[in-house]
């Protein structure tokens, strides 16, 4: 067979035959390992010749020329990143993870080994300041300079002489201490918080190669505005060119605080910036310890514990999912303070920057990360119409427990009343919390100004809580029944829920948690009873529910096994049967299937409404191995299927990479594959949402006076 069209473009794209993906040099190939540098071998055109389908991955061309098993997902980045992963893409992709958080969820990490309250305790190291580092106060000192009315006529808030860095001015940080974009003397008003100018980071500090955005403009029609990946507007073969680098593997981390400053044009080039920020310490402890557990009592509270979620998301880059499992500050509460924990957690991440920017006005320069932290929480509580009196003083006590926080309980005090003060009253006038920039340029790129900020203000209004039906046909019973609402897909939304496991039905099994949009995968498979189908990435099981209730023969596979626990909890609880399979898709052989649902592993960049942590956690870095994963997944899954049968391909993401790109590129790799859009005609599903590509395009700003969805990507391929 002749090879389908290959990549045309750039020279440092790789020359692959076969028709495989274009890559960039750069791009989303992973630095050292190049990408998938081998042929990918195309399945054959002909439906009858099953013969020729499968692949087996020993049978594959080595990747990057080396022999041997894959590696773990996420394990071998180019230039040194250290960030440390679990097992392969373990945790990416979240598509299902409703399910987990309805008291069956969190995934913790069992590498690690305890720790005795590390993060509030952090030794001193003379280096440089930073506004992560989370130390405490400086030693002997009263936290002077913080607040800003405090402070004696000519003092600039700065460190006392004797804890200046070496060579540091008076009045401040000296200039290679400075936090980033930082002036000496700390942080006057002038001075943004966190992470920068609204906005971002200036154009030098993009990653490598990396325009805003990265979808280049000349792919777009001629005067077109970005939005939407129209056929029209690719080059011939699919071909869009070189992919963008969300991230810069390897490389220092962009502050993606989602507030703000990040560093300035004046800051010079970038510098590695772990010291600053306690990262390097962080990543070494990640390898080998969870959570820090609780120290003292200050944290057997709903508040102390998000406080520390919060220090170990900013902090740490750690998920809030990773955070809810045993030895995590969520341990010893009971239920109901570990829903609230994680309740002021997120609506704190999720209103940052207004938060941030009511608090800079009060303060000359931030106090250490676990003080920021709460008075964070607090300003949320204060801005939400909490009672300030309460908020107020368990904020201070709370700083008063802390180690070497004593000191700081003024500080807090006098922070905090000013912000009850006036914050309320500012809060509806600050602007919509924005993402940071590195995602935030890209999807303009791809989807426009506008839509992006209809986007934003989807992220900051939150999510309600999605129920599916076991049975489709009781949707409009359950939703009287729980006085919900039903969606014009046959979901059931709940707006103000309280605790999941003690609604009327969970126990029986009559629902599950899956937000709207990850429910309508599973329906446009419409799986038939006594099909062969595969749920390929299946974990927590909110698809493979689906698809058993279908009376479909569902095997359930997925890589992480203790992901696949909670599939068989689900299972159990629904009174619903799969085969589980625990193992890497890609080594799966036990085709044909006349239907198979790949829900691959993703940036997640769709469900930042439930995940507000998701920025800050992530900096883009690994999404270029997502996406190789993910065409492998569909090469796979293709080889797997009956001639005839359908694969429906979808990703939580926004990003065009993991969803457009990948239909377009798998038809480009499988000439005799289709696209069955009619199969996307269901009731509920706007025309409008389909891609010219003939997939879905769901979106957060979609439904917008029903509250929204998670962003979504769906595709219905024939074999
Ligand atoms: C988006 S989640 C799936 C959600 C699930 N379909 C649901 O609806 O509940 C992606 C899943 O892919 C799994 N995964 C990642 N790489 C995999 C691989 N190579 N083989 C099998 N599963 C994998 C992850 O463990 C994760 O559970």
């Amino acid at each position: 067979m002749p090879p389908p069209n290959g990549p045309k473009g750039p020279k440092n794209r790789s020359e692959r035959p076969g028709g495989d993906r274009p890559r960039s040099g750069k791009g989303f190939s992973k630095g050292g390992k190049g990408g998938v540098s081998g042929p990918r071998r195309p399945v054959s055109s002909d439906p009858s010749d099953t013969s020729k389908r499968f692949v087996p991955p020993s049978a594959r061309p080595a990747r990057d020329g080396a022999a041997g098993p894959r590696k773990p997902y996420g394990a071998a980045k180019a230039g040194g990143s250290d960030r440390p992963r679990g097992p392969r893409a373990e945790g990416t992709g979240r598509g299902g993870d409703a399910v987990a958080r309805s008291g069956k969820g969190g995934e913790s990490r069992p590498d690690r080994g305890r720790d005795g309250g590390k993060r509030f305790d952090r030794p001193r190291d003379g280096g440089p300041r930073g506004e992560q580092r989370g130390d405490g106060p400086r030693p002997g000192g009263k936290p002077g300079g913080y607040v800003k009315r405090d402070r004696p006529e000519g003092d600039r808030g700065g460190y006392a002489k004797r804890d200046r860095p070496e060579g540091g001015k008076p009045g401040g940080y000296a200039k290679r201490d400075r936090p980033e974009g930082g002036k000496p003397g700390g942080y006057a008003k002038r001075d943004r918080p966190e992470g920068g100018k609204p906005g971002g980071y200036p154009k030098r500090d993009r990653p490598e190669g990396g325009k805003p955005g990265g979808y280049a403009k000349r792919d777009r029609p001629e005067g077109g505005k970005p939005g939407g990946y129209a056929k029209r507007d690719r080059p011939e073969g699919g071909d869009r060119g070189p992919r963008r680098d969300y991230g810069k593997p390897g490389g220092p981390r962009p502050e993606r605080t989602g507030t703000g400053p990040g560093p300035t044009a004046k800051d010079g080039p970038r510098k590695p910036r772990l010291d600053r920020d306690g990262r390097d310490r962080a990543r070494q402890a990640r390898e080998a310890e969870p959570v820090a557990p609780l120290k003292g009592s200050r944290l057997i509270t709903a508040r102390g514990a998000a406080v520390e979620m919060l220090d170990a998301v900013i902090g740490e880059n750690r998920l809030l999912a990773e955070l809810t499992g045993p030895g995590g500050p969520l341990d010893r509460l009971d239920p109901a303070d570990k829903a609230r924990a994680q309740r002021l957690a997120s609506d704190t991440l999720r209103g940052m920057e207004r938060i941030d920017r009511l608090l800079q006005q009060h303060m000359d320069k931030y106090p250490p990360l676990t003080f920021r932290n709460i008075l964070r929480i607090a300003t949320m509580e204060l801005c939400a119409g909490e009672a300030a009196h309460g908020v107020v003083n368990e904020a201070v006590t709370l700083a008063g427990a802390a180690p070497r926080g004593t000191a700081m309980k003024g500080l807090v005090n006098a922070v905090l009343r000013k912000v009850a003060a006036t914050g309320p009253a500012a809060w509806d006038g600050l602007r919509v919390p924005r993402m940071p920039v590195w995602l935030r340029d890209p999807l303009i790129e791809a989807w426009g100004d506008a839509e992006i900020q209809a986007m934003e203000a989807a992220h900051f209004a939150g999510a309600a809580l999605d129920l599916t039906p076991r049975d489709p046909a009781d949707a409009a019973a359950l939703a009287a029944d729980l006085g919900g609402t039903l969606l014009p897909t046959g979901t059931v939304r709940l707006t103000a829920p309280g605790q999941i496991s003690e609604l009327p039905g969970f126990a029986e099994g009559r629902w599950w948690v899956q937000d709207a949009a990850a429910a309508i995968p599973a329906r446009v498979l419409n799986a038939q009873p006594g099909e062969r189908v595969l749920d390929l990435c299946a974990a927590p099981g909110g698809k493979t529910m689906q698809l058993a209730a279908a009376g479909a023969d569902v095997t359930a596979l997925d890589v992480s096994a203790r992901r696949m626990e909670l599939v068989a909890e689900n299972l159990e609880r629904t009174g619903l049967t799969a085969t589980l399979v625990t193992g890497d898709a890609l080594e799966h052989g036990d085709g044909p299937y006349d239907a198979i649902l790949l829900d691959a592993p993703c940036s997640a960049t769709g469900t930042m409404r439930r995940h507000p942590d998701l920025p800050f956690a992530k900096d883009g870095s690994d999404f270029g191995t997502l996406i190789e994963l993910q065409a492998e997944l569909i090469d796979h899954a293709l080889s797997l299927l009956k001639p005839g049968g359908r694969l429906v391909y979808c990703t939580c993401s926004l990003l065009p990479d993991e969803g457009e790109c990948q239909t377009d590129e798998a038809l480009v790799r499988f000439p005799a594959l289709r696209v069955d859009s009619e199969a996307l005609a269901l009731p509920g599903i706007d025309p409008a949402w389909r891609t010219e590509e003939g997939g879905l395009r769901l979106r957060p700003d979609h439904w917008p006076d029903l509250g929204g969805m998670d962003g979504f990507y769906i595709v219905v391929f024939r074999a």
